[in-house]
């Protein structure tokens, strides 16, 4: 993989130059200060972190929780933006810059529209896919990825993982980056002539138009659960984020999961096209997937459609959820217009969904007790590996985990509870505690484990590391480890500062140090 060096966002290599006179009448903003300093005025780039700017770049400044984006138009000058929009807040902020000020109301609900201009990313787009619910876009994203590249379609990816695109890769910061950087990437899938673009759409990118000026051929949605209701404070409220991107303003078509009744609410309030899927027998839907068998390492399964439409195929990585998550990837790809048929050719052809999802109920090493990663960070998540992991396991499942801090609180206690009903020995441990004080999450963690289960082995182990130690030193070679939270990420955060922590590489370093490998 090449990273994208000091970079932190995807961008065009040669966009196109637009005239800031141009913008101005195009999006009707106020100019401060005289007309005349506009003339022959090039931009080719937007941003709104002044920490991003490029020499040419217009910025935006916002009014966030923290700042107001004006604060650094300095900095902002300084590094080569040519001109700034903002609010008539920001306005005064920029003004001692001497940049040219072009002022709207909402500087935020125009920045899809805006960049996409910047970046010309309406014309020829490639086949947008979009993919939403609590759990699952990752994966369902990275599946479609690997389907598209068995039938020789190169796509690009957006996940809360990474952005990709071929060997072109970088590290996520958000699920769904800002506007200016989603149309800034698709530029340059679009220089890299991805034929598809597959983006992970979370509800508060809905909520903060970071996907406007996209109207995706195909959405799909895997579920509604408990999380984010620090943000939105009811499942109505989630539920409303989310139901935008199944309109016209931003789909042409879409697939949604009806399983449960939040699927079944979407999907007829839903004003586009819809198809259904679903995964339990005696449903009404479109499409129905079954489980045909489950190992800890790999999940085959039939999806059978309309028209005696029929395939059957595997993915290789545990879990009824993942069955599910692939079964929605293969609708979405008949429905943007590949033939069932020709999936179904290169999936035989090639053995199955040839996926590698990183951190979700990743295998880590072949030898010893089975340890796996997995980035499951919400009740439902921990329901569904450690239901699937109780299918395929004889041994015991060692769940070992924490909940981070600074979001949503109120799903700790049924995390605690989950993981003590399903689990045969339960350690807690810090994950991401921010700001919050670690030793009261962990409290919240363990009470409600005990008190779900009294007598189930718990232990607490603030440092992850000798937590992972722990609980490898009571596992047997036929015990599976669970380590729920980290999955793909490279640090662990506290206060403000990341530290260098990786899931997967301390595993294999325990494994190691225990004399498993
Ligand atoms: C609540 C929320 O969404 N906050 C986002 C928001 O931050 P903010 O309003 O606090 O920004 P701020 O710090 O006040 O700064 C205001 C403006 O000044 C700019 N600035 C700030 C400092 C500076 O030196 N230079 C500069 O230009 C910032 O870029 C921003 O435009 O704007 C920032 C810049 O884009 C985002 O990074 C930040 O996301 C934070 C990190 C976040 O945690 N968001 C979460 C809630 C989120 O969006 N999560 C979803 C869902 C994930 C999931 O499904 O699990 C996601 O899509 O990631
Ligand atoms: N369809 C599903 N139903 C329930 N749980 C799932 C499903 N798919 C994945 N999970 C669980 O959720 C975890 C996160 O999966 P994934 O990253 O694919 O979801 P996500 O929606 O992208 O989450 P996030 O936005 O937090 O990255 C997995 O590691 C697994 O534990």
């Amino acid at each position: 993989m090449t990273s994208t060096g000091q970079l932190n966002t995807l961008r065009p290599s040669h966009p196109p130059a637009r005239l800031v006179t141009d913008l101005v009448s195009r999006f009707d903003l106020a100019v401060t200060g005289e007309l005349a300093e506009l003339d022959g005025l090039l931009l080719t780039g937007i941003t709104l972190s002044s920490k991003s700017v490029q020499p040419g770049d217009l910025y935006v400044g916002l009014a966030g929780v923290h700042a107001h984006g004006a604060q650094f138009a300095a900095d902002a000058k300084a590094k080569g933006a040519v001109a700034i929009v903002t609010d008539a807040r920001g306005a005064a902020l920029a003004a001692p810059t001497g940049l040219p000020v072009l002022v709207t109301a909402d500087p935020r609900a125009s920045l899809g529209a805006l960049s996409a201009w910047v970046y010309g990313t309406a014309v020829n787009p490639p086949t947008l896919f979009g993919v939403t619910g609590t759990n699952g876009k990752t994966s369902v994203s990275y599946i479609l990825e690997a389907i598209l590249r068995q039938l020789g379609v190169l796509a690009g990816l957006s996940t809360t993982a990474e952005r990709r695109i071929g060997d072109l890769a970088m590290v996520s910061a958000l699920t769904t980056p800002e506007a200016t950087e989603v149309h800034g990437m698709l530029a340059r899938m679009n220089e890299a002539e991805a034929e598809a673009v597959i983006i992970e759409v979370s509800a508060q990118a809905l909520t903060r138009h970071r996907v406007d000026g996209i109207v995706f051929d195909v959405v799909g949605f895997t579920n509604l659960t408990h999380d984010h209701l620090d943000d939105y404070h009811t499942m109505q409220a989630y539920f409303e984020a989310k139901q935008p991107l199944f309109t016209p303003e931003r789909a042409k078509r879409g697939v949604v999961i009806t399983d449960a009744e939040w699927g079944k609410k979407l999907a007829r309030a839903a004003t586009i096209p819809v198809v259904t899927l679903s995964t339990y027998p005696g449903q009404a839907a479109d499409w129905y997937a079954a489980i045909l068998r489950e190992t800890i390492d790999e999940t085959r399964f039939i999806l059978n459609g309309p028209d005696n439409q029929s395939v059957t195929t595997s993915i290789p990585v545990l879990g009824r959820h993942m069955a599910e998550n692939a079964a929605l990837a293969v609708v979405m790809l008949v429905e943007s217009g590949i033939p069932l048929a020709e999936i179904k050719t290169v999936l035989d052809r090639d053995g199955g969904i040839q996926v590698y999802i990183p951190g979700r109920a990743e295998r880590i090493e072949n030898s010893g007790p089975a340890v796996l990663i997995d980035y499951g960070h919400s009740p439902d998540a921990f329901t569904s590996t450690l239901d699937s992991l109780r299918r395929v396991v004889d041994g015991r499942i060692i769940m070992l985990f924490g909940a981070d801090g600074d979001r949503d609180p109120s799903k700790r206690e049924e995390m605690g509870q989950i993981a003590a009903r399903l689990a045969d020995v339960v350690v807690i441990t810090d994950f991401h505690p921010r700001t919050e004080d670690p030793a009261a999450i962990r409290a919240v963690l363990v009470g409600a484990a005990r008190a779900a289960v009294p007598g189930r082995e718990i232990y607490e182990v603030a440092d992850p590391r000798e937590a992972f130690r722990k609980a490898l030193s009571l596992a047997t070679a036929d015990d599976v480890i669970l380590y729920a939270g980290p999955g793909h990420e490279d640090y662990h955060e506290v206060g403000g500062e990341h530290l260098p922590y990786s899931a997967r590489d301390d595993a294999r370093l325990a494994l190691h140090e225990f004399g498993w490998l």
